[in-house]
């Protein structure tokens, strides 16, 4: 498995300031030492093409469809009253994981696994670019996380241990499906998310479907500005409900360790139309910007290490079981 690296972060990451994002099929798809990142998913198509024939096609858009007819500003403003109380179950991170054993994501184009597997090889991804505790030879996109990411100290261990903890949480929330917590419909769980309260941008994937969101015809809601003002910054703006922001509750409320860089990448991840599209930018604030670059850096693990490549769950949980130590208490409310 390798990961592409935009070639503006390999030096030093930091230069990422001036980075122009290209269209994906624009990108230099190379990293440092000429590993290449995937083309095609484990269906044989490029990644996140929605309107591809495949075996998944229909099942995603249907998801879509009901995802945007129902996201809609008062059901996100109820849910995170809802499930930021943290009142249903206590258990740790690695419990959660497991329970992911059951879950498929139907808002996926490029996987069918069930997400423990995913969790995994988003995590393991880093670990088979830089497979030895030699860390000396990592490149400039480590250096730049370390230096951007890290507020305790000089160590490249640390910085490393961090990115591979982020990338295995990143998708925790989605035991929001389960029945312990209300089984929500995926649509109000998985897919990727936008901002409600404000007009659906047309990079949203299959933004078509919006048409029937109340919202959509609602003035209060359907300008480019809606509720909010220019620079208001993304913490003030709602965003679609589903496992990024429910997953950004559970680390603050329960006080992880994680620094914010970190939660913002949680909460946005699934944020296509601004960390692809540099769409809604006029929403953002001056740390969101700063924060942006990072996440750019780390939606490639996210997506391109999705494949049928199976992970020994058992092998590997004793590291994860260390890092998860590390940023958490051992039982969370969620
Ligand atoms: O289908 C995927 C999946 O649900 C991911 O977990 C989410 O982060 C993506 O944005 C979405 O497109
Ligand atoms: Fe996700
Ligand atoms: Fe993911």
């Amino acid at each position: 498995m390798t990961i592409l690296i935009h070639e503006q972060y390999s030096e030093f990451g930091v230069e990422a300031e001036e980075t122009k994002v290209l269209p994906i099929d624009e990108e230099e798809l190379v990293l440092d030492n000429g590993f290449v990142v995937p083309q095609i998913n484990s269906f044989g198509h490029t990644f996140r093409d929605y309107d591809a024939e495949s075996q998944r096609q229909e099942g995603v858009e249907n998801f879509y469809l009901t995802n945007h007819i129902n996201q809609t500003y008062d059901f996100v403003k109820k849910m995170r009253e809802k499930y930021g109380k943290l009142d249903r179950v206590e258990m740790s991170i690695w419990e959660c994981c497991e329970l992911l054993n059951e879950v498929v994501d139907e808002s996926d184009p490029d996987l069918d696994e069930p997400q423990i597997e995913h969790l995994l090889q988003t995590a393991e991804a880093i670990r088979k670019d830089y497979p030895t505790e030699d860390w000396l030879h990592l490149t400039g996109l480590i250096h730049g996380i370390f230096s951007f990411l890290i507020p305790y100290g000089n160590e490249v261990l640390e910085a490393v241990k961090l990115i591979r903890f982020l990338l295995f949480a990143l998708d925790l929330g989605k035991v929001l499906l389960l029945p312990s917590f209300g089984e929500l419909p995926q649509w109000a769980v998985v897919g990727d998310t936008y901002p409600v309260g404000c007009a659906f941008d047309e990079s949203i994937v299959h933004h078509k479907h919006f048409k029937e969101n109340p919202d959509y015809s609602n003035p209060a809601y359907n300008t480019e500005y809606g509720v909010y003002s220019e620079g208001c910054g993304l913490n003030n703006v709602l965003m679609s409900w589903g496992h990024d922001d429910y997953m950004y509750l559970v680390a603050k409320e329960n006080k992880t360790t994680l620094p914010s860089a970190a939660l913002f990448i949680i909460r946005y991840h699934s944020f296509y139309a601004l960390h692809r599209s540099r769409a809604y930018k006029h929403l953002m604030n001056q740390e969101d910007v700063e924060n942006l670059k990072w996440l750019q850096i780390f939606n490639k693990y996210d997506l391109y290490s999705k494949s049928k490549v199976r992970v020994d769950v058992e092998k590997v949980k004793p590291y994860y079981l260390s890092l998860i130590e590390k940023y958490f208490p051992v039982k969370l409310k969620w």
